[in-house]
């Protein structure tokens, strides 16, 4: 798709964005971290990246649950949180069955530890809850107060990967302007591209998001990967003040679909077939990031504490 094609359409999701950032309220002026704890195995500080893509059925979830799978299986500690409220499916893409979920945490009958439920290799899963319409609804101060619940954890990962919901809602701002990186997942789709161009836009804009990692998900090979990544990066570079890196791609693979059928990780069943190794790859880019920045000294990001303030959690 050319660029300027691209620009045009991301431009004409301009009022949509323009209209869920008047609904926010005035803006941070700068990012504040709100997930950040020191994590015992390595004394680093956890690191909370979150997986989001825009357009729905880019991959999200599969690129969450198996990036996840392979940094646990590379010995490390790692949550996932699912936070697609109302429509989860990451503990029915690693075959767990969780009695509570993220409305047991927000009524009060449950703590953050209460949640966690163990997948294969030790992998962590906080899950979200599926088919409940409030869960879809939750408030600002709700998703402040999911934020803030991690910061009661007794033992903090080493990573905590999040699931975001699929469009651009105030759910998964929130959490991607919370967390300390923001990975990207794009396949060569047109509707792909401009929905990963409007998150950017309104990421950065309005929530001072600056570095974005590109996972190029569902190419032939490297080279497709890397164009894709061009050709997103060319509108992005000109239009916005953005840094978009490309940190790996996941190639089309069946053994991901038979995976996912198995109610199991590639990661796991295959690891190595070609997505199995992309993953593998995928956990080693993000072994070499090293301590994440700290934007302010604050954990709960300015946003977070107006809405929790004004909804009293
Ligand atoms: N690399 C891949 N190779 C083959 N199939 C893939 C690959 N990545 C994802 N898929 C398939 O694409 C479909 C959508 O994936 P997934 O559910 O992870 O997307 P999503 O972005 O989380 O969607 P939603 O936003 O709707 O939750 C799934 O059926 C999955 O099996």
């Amino acid at each position: 798709m050319n660029s300027i094609l691209a620009m045009n359409q991301a431009i004409g999701l301009e009022s949509m964005l323009r209209a869920l950032t008047e609904r926010q309220g005035k803006p941070p002026a700068a990012r504040d971290q709100a997930f950040g704890l020191a994590s015992p195995s390595t004394g680093r500080r956890c690191r909370a990246i979150a997986v989001a893509g825009g357009k729905g059925g880019v991959g999200k979830t599969t690129v969450s649950v198996n990036l996840g799978m392979a940094l646990a299986v590379a010995g490390h500690e790692v949550i996932l949180l699912d936070a697609d409220m109302g429509l989860a499916n990451v503990d029915v893409l690693l075959g767990l069955t969780p009695t509570r979920h993220i409305g047991h945490l927000l009524d009060g009958s449950c703590g953050i530890e209460d949640l966690l439920i163990t997948g294969p290799r030790g992998l962590k899963v906080v899950p979200a809850g599926s088919g409940t319409r409030r869960l879809a609804q939750l408030s600002n101060g709700e998703h402040a107060a999911v934020i803030r619940a991690f910061d009661d954890l007794l033992t903090p990962p080493d990573y905590l990967l999040v699931d975001t919901a699929a469009g651009l809602s105030d759910n998964v701002a929130m959490f991607a302007a919370a967390a300390d990186d923001v990975v990207l997942v794009v396949c060569d789709e047109p509707a792909s591209l401009t929905d990963a161009y409007a998150m950017l836009k309104v990421l950065s804009r309005d929530f001072g998001v600056r570095r974005f990692r590109m996972v190029a998900n569902m190419v032939r090979n490297a080279g497709e990967a890397r164009q894709l990544h061009q050709k997103l990066a060319r509108v992005t570079d000109r239009f916005l003040d953005v840094a978009l890196e490309f940190m790996g791609m996941v190639p089309h693979d069946e053994r991901l679909k038979q995976a996912i059928r198995r109610q199991s990780s590639v990661v796991d069943l295959w690891p190595s077939s070609r997505s199995g190794q992309a993953f593998k790859q995928l956990a080693g880019a993000v072994d070499t990031w090293g301590e994440p920045e700290r934007l302010g000294l604050d954990r709960i990001a300015f946003f977070s504490r107006q809405a929790a303030a004004a909804t009293g959690w």
